[in-house]
């Protein structure tokens, strides 16, 4: 079973690409070209991504996100953060969400 370790590993040669030559590789070459080549690439995917949720075909769908997700990682890299930092934020709201739905559901008793 594929697991988040995918993401740690990404996230490891993403940041081993940042001071690499741009020649060499593809993601060295949108660090190197910076924020604005970055945030360009991530526009785009997202709205790759809403055509092929709108085209219904899964496998297209899953491979657009799956190229969002890369193109968002890349721009978490260059600014020094990682997909563990979003990983944490979603763990924290998982717990948020818990204390919510409590102080929403008073005890019956
Ligand atoms: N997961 C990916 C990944 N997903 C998508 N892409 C690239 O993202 C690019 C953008 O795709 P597009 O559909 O926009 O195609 P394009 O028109 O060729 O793109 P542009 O030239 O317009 O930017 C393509 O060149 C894809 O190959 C990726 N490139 C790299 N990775 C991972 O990143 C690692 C390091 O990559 P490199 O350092 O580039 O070898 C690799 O081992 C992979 O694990």
């Amino acid at each position: 079973m594929v697991s988040a370790e995918i993401l740690e590993r990404l996230s490891a040669t993403l940041a081993s690409r940042r001071d690499a030559d741009p020649s060499t590789s593809y993601v060295a070459r949108l660090f190197h070209k910076g924020q604005e080549a970055i945030l360009k690439k991530v526009g785009e995917e997202a709205v790759e991504t809403i055509m092929a949720a709108k085209d219904g075909d899964k496998l297209h769908l899953v491979r657009e996100v799956a190229d969002l997700w890369f193109h968002t990682m890349v721009l978490l890299a260059n600014e020094g953060l990682s997909a563990e930092d979003v990983l944490a934020e979603l763990a924290r709201r998982e717990g948020i969400s818990g204390i919510e739905e409590k102080a929403a559901r008073p005890a019956q008793d």
